[in-house]
């Protein structure tokens, strides 16, 4: 077995390995070079980057996150100037997830927590050596965007932890730290990495699929592209395929002048998808078309245009269950069922109530133009946090809308009678065994 495993194992790369722990440096210098690469290594950040300044190829970076002169992002940058498109595989036992979204959006390729498996750094190694260089370069070493700040400067923010932002890139905040809400950040982001990778957001109703979606988009190597969206569910069908593929003049009776679809609008960009499992069965045919070819024709047109656009789609709906009735086409499904993420209910993710409510609080105060009230009184919170949320994050931001609105408007912090009646007098228990995940996730 691990002979056959050698003979398709990329080979011959020169490989730097940062960590001050010499034990962790010793047992992946000899994974690496049983593995056929030339391992270097360093015991920190500036004999890394000396080391690396010093060498003519360098294929791979493995660097801890925590050392004591200097991070694994800020390493990550610094090296990278003497050898750009260098892949890194950062890894951290100090791993919140916030640091690993950071890592992956200033490119590196993995993020590995402590204690890890030898088998699963070797995995990262050649998908990271098989990958080649990182085209997108400039955007690692670059200043991030609207802060001013370089990216290191941001990712070594002293203690991340009350930060209550998950994910944080502009035009993106997803606030969260339950496992649940890790785990579906870090898929998204494995996601958002495979630039043209057809993505199935399934969840409930609320739960943040527009979110995830724009979090693939801005992620993504095709952030500078367009995001457009599109919830399938509310237009008519003909006004839906006009909307999807565009329509030339006198297409139909009111098509004054032609007019491009989402498909072309999106072109270089995202297109997203909402409530896809609503879409009529001659719509389905037209958009499996798209997806297949990646090309549409314009309703009344005779040409075929070429779109480059990633499909991110959504759905609250069991769309298996949807394939087995006969109301979704089996072959879209198989075309949009690529890589599918499931978004957790909020009930499933209790530990996010406070972040949420909070970031909530602030928003809608500020929209409001009241002053930001300090937060919740313990009673408040503890009612928000035994709550069932069947409308999951939006009603929650419902409900604090609703309860800024009720708080006098010099208030300093939102008490239990803002909330409404109704929730107050929920009861736990009762609520707690009602809520069953609505949909099955098939090869999920
Ligand atoms: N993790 C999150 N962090 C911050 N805000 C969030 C998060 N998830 C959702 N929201 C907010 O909650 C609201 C509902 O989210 P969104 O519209 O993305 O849900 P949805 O699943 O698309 O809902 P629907 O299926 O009803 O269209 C939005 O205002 C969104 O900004």
């Amino acid at each position: 077995m691990a002979a056959e495993n050698d003979e398709i194992k990329p080979s011959g790369a020169t490989v730097l390995v940062v960590d001050d722990e010499p034990n962790l440096r010793r047992v992946l210098s000899a994974v690496l070079a049983r593995d056929g690469h030339e391992v270097l290594v360093a015991d920190g950040g500036r004999d890394a980057i000396r080391k690396a300044k010093a060498q003519h190829k360098l294929d791979l970076l493995i660097t801890d996150y925590l050392m004591p002169d200097m991070n694994g992002l800020e390493v990550l940058e610094s090296v990278r100037k003497h050898h750009p498109g260098l892949r890194a595989l950062i890894i951290s036992g100090h791993g919140t997830v916030r640091s690993a979204v950071e890592a992956m959006r200033l490119g590196a390729f993995d993020f590995i927590t402590k204690p890890f498996d030898v088998e699963q750094v070797r995995d990262a190694v050649d998908r990271a050596l098989a990958a080649g260089p990182d085209v997108s370069l400039e955007a690692i070493t670059r200043s991030a965007p609207g802060t001013g700040k370089t990216a290191s400067v941001l990712a070594s923010a002293p203690n991340p932890a009350p930060l209550p932002s998950l994910v944080n890139i502009p035009n993106v905040s997803l606030i969260g730290s339950a496992p649940a809400t890790q785990k579906m950040a870090s898929q998204l982001l494995k996601a958002a990495g495979a630039s043209k990778a057809t993505v199935l957001l399934l969840g409930e109703s609320g739960t943040g699929k527009e979110v995830a979606a724009r979090l693939v988009h801005e992620a993504s190597p095709r952030k500078k592209g367009p995001f457009m969206a599109i919830s399938c569910a509310a237009l008519p069908d003909t006004l839906l395929e006009s909307e999807l593929f565009g329509h030339e003049k006198s297409a139909f009776t009111g098509a004054a002048a032609a007019k491009p679809g989402k498909f072309e609008l999106a072109d270089g960009g995202t297109l997203f998808l909402d409530e896809i499992g609503d879409i009529p069965h001659l719509t389905q045919v037209k958009l499996l078309r798209a997806l297949q070819e990646r090309e549409i024709c314009r309703i009344g047109g005779v040409k075929n245009v070429k779109v480059d656009v990633r499909v991110v789609a959504a759905t609250n709906r069991d769309l298996w269950q949807a394939v087995q009735d006969g109301s979704f086409r089996l072959d879209l499904y198989f075309r949009l069922h690529v890589v599918p993420v499931w978004l957790p209910p909020l009930r499933e993710r209790g530990d996010d109530i406070p972040a949420l409510a909070l970031h909530f609080l602030e928003k809608i105060a500020r929209d409001n133009g009241k002053a930001f009230p300090l937060g919740f009184s313990p009673e408040a919170l503890a009612c928000l946090a035994r709550q069932h949320w069947p409308g999951n994050i939006r009603e929650l931001q419902n409900v604090v809308e609703y309860a800024v609105v009720m708080s006098a408007p010099d208030a300093q912090r939102i008490e239990l009678d803002a909330l409404p009646e109704a929730l107050v007098q929920e009861t736990e228990p009762q609520h707690r065994q009602e809520g069953q995940p609505q949909l099955k996730v098939v090869n999920g």
